[in-house]
């Protein structure tokens, strides 16, 4: 069964010239008096990954919450697939950060999946054999095939994530956000994760943002890291921001970043999240798509 996506990205050259997917233009989001970004200028083209990166608290999830249209920018402006954000865009898969299964959830796999359809153009006003034939083509697309049957709560760390991809892509969207997509996995399920993210970015020209703590397994993929600190950023290649000078003018004290093959750690970066007083601000209080 094969699945009709987007074309292939040819190469690099291509990508450098396709209209942004995602673009953001001196945008700041704030949650009362607390800023959390500002001035962010981004363009994410289609097939480009990019990492963003940051501690506890600098508005990693908020920043994909704005492009899912659940929370307003404060100042700038956001186009995605050319238009506002809006939620529930067909544009958008969202693999978003891990909950814990019920044990007792009935959910099985394919029934995961094809909630990636719902209110979506492949759901609305098609037969059920064709969505299911798509949420079957969506299962082989991350090997998840054998367990499509199987109640999501009896899965492992590692094949739930698969699921989840699966129900990300199923609706063919030409921007991927990953939210912590490697938390609490195994070295082989996080290359798992990253070689699914990458095939698909690379086959199908889909656009990523992926948020992530843990940089290694997913630095060889990396076009470009967006890292958020303290109320500041700095956008570029890895080389360019994954460096002691970069790191420690952006927070703004010494870092170290110690680079060995291909693993990069960063050493002295301030675990320290400055709170203000800050009213929550709810634009929504739904889990997007
Ligand atoms: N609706 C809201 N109203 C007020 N403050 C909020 C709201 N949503 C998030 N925040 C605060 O904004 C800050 C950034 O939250 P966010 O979840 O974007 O951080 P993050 O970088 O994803 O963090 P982590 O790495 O811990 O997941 C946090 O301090 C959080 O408490």
């Amino acid at each position: 069964m094969s699945v009709a996506m987007a074309r292939p990205v040819a190469d690099r050259e291509e990508v450098a010239v396709a209209d942004p997917v995602l673009e953001l233009r001196d945008a700041s989001l704030s949650y009362g008096s607390r800023t959390l970004w500002s001035g962010l200028d981004l363009q994410v083209r289609p097939g480009e990954l990019v990492a963003v990166l940051g501690g506890n608290g600098t508005g990693k999830t908020s920043l994909l919450r704005a492009v899912l249209g659940l929370q307003q920018l404060s100042a700038g402006t956001m186009q995605v697939a050319g238009h506002a954000p809006r939620r529930g865009d067909a544009s958008i898969g969202y693999v978003p950060q891990q909950r814990r299964i019920d044990s007792h959830t009935p959910l099985r796999v394919r029934d995961l999946v094809r909630q990636g359809l719902d209110g979506h153009r492949w759901g609305i006003g098609r037969p059920g054999r064709v969505r299911w034939d798509r949420v079957d083509a969506a299962l082989a697309q991350v090997g998840a095939s054998a367990y499509a049957d199987m109640p999501l709560s009896l899965l492992s760390g590692g094949e739930q994530q698969r699921a989840r991809v699966a129900q990300a892509l199923v609706g063919d969207p030409s921007l991927l956000l990953c939210d912590e997509p490697l938390l609490s996995l195994d070295q082989s399920s996080q290359r798992t994760v990253t070689e699914l993210v990458d095939r698909r970015r690379r086959e199908h020209g889909t656009a990523v943002l992926f948020v992530t703590h843990e940089i290694n397994p997913v630095l060889p993929y990396v076009d470009r890291v967006l890292y958020l600190a303290g109320g500041r950023f700095r956008i570029g290649t890895v080389d360019e921001v994954l460096n002691s000078e970069a790191l420690s003018a952006l927070y703004g004290t010494r870092v170290e970043v110690l680079r060995h093959g291909d693993q990069v750690l960063v050493a002295g970066a301030p675990h320290h999240v400055e709170h203000h007083a800050a009213p929550c601000v709810h634009e929504d209080e739904d889990v997007a798509r």
